[in-house]
């Protein structure tokens, strides 16, 4: 037990803090009488506000900053958004814990229809995730996409001034901060493949910090966990820098895993898919192969363009 407050590190966005209030919430149920103390972190991903994230480059824009903190003994712990977190991990932080995962799919919002088919031919899709844009123009290249940078409440504010005609939200982000009412629809995983990890919130802590693991333990999803990695594994096993376009979503059924991957050109004119499933205790590899099957498929395009 741990005789003085938690200290929480988070950042500071709306999504953000709601996210973390409701970890927060979760780690006190399951350790009654813990205290807590919210600290709010600013990462590079909320100073830099004008600009494609994919395009700023380096790793970690959304974390750097709370691992700092992690490491200085600021903060205890660190809410992250799965999707957010870097392939690989410093030395010495762990992700310790991983919740239920929410809905992992993608929302639509415009005001003008109900899905990307409603959508006349030059309609604006607002977007800055290359996943996303890729993911549009694959399906509807007779779209265009423009960047839409912010964090959610700054990207329906755009869209309501008309700086686009529809853009895409993680419905999972949108129903932390009580604003799925503004989702005209949710696509399906076939219609847009969610990011690795989507709709899942990790809290990482120091590698050798057993006291605070040990009040983690109880809240973490195993399900979540194995799908989680199986996703990560795919994503290591191709490497992707913040250029690359991948989407992946791994769903659980019994002892079965499944995933399915895509790999995109940025501009949406080519993509490659691989699936595989398997027992969930081989969640790790089967994701690694899933991910090198589509760097096979990709052959030489992925070399030369996506690396
Ligand atoms: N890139 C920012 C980000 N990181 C995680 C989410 C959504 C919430 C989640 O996946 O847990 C979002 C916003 C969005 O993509 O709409």
């Amino acid at each position: 037990m741990l005789n003085r407050p938690l200290r929480i590190g988070t950042r500071g966005s709306p999504m953000a803090l709601a996210q973390t209030g409701m970890v927060r919430d979760q780690i006190v149920a399951a350790n009654p009488g813990l205290e807590t103390e919210l600290v709010v972190v600013t990462t590079v991903a909320d100073k830099i506000l004008d600009r494609p994230l994919s395009e700023i480059g380096g790793k970690g824009l959304f974390t750097k900053e709370l691992e700092q903190a992690l490491f200085s003994g600021e903060v205890d712990v660190a809410v992250h958004s799965m999707k957010d977190v870097e392939t690989w991990l410093p030395d010495g932080l762990t992700i310790a814990c991983i919740l239920e995962r929410d809905d992992p799919r993608d929302a639509f919002l415009s005001p003008h229809a109900d899905g990307l088919a409603g959508l006349p031919a030059g309609a604006r899709i607002g977007t800055s995730s290359l996943r996303r844009g890729a993911q549009v123009l694959m399906r509807r290249p007779d779209l265009r996409v423009v960047p839409l940078r912010g964090n959610a409440n700054t990207r329906m504010r755009k869209l309501e001034a008309g700086e686009c005609d529809a853009t895409l939200l993680a419905l999972a982000g949108l129903q932390r901060l009580g604003l799925e009412d503004m989702a005209r629809s949710v696509l399906s995983v076939e219609e847009m493949l969610p990011a690795v990890a989507q709709g899942a919130l990790g809290i990482e802590c120091r590698t050798d910090d057993a006291v605070i693991r040990d009040l983690l333990a109880p809240i973490a999803c195993a399900r979540t966990t194995i799908a989680v990695s199986a996703e990560r594994s795919l994503l290591a096993e191709l490497d992707g820098s913040c250029r690359t376009p991948i989407a992946a979503l791994a769903q659980i059924d019994g002892d079965v895993l499944r995933i399915d991957g895509l790999l995109f050109l940025p501009d949406g004119s080519r993509h490659w898919s691989a699936s595989r499933q398997g027992p969930v205790a081989d969640a790790e590899r089967i994701g690694q192969e899933a991910g090198a099957a589509l760097k096979a498929a990709a052959g030489d395009t992925y070399t030369r363009h996506l690396q």
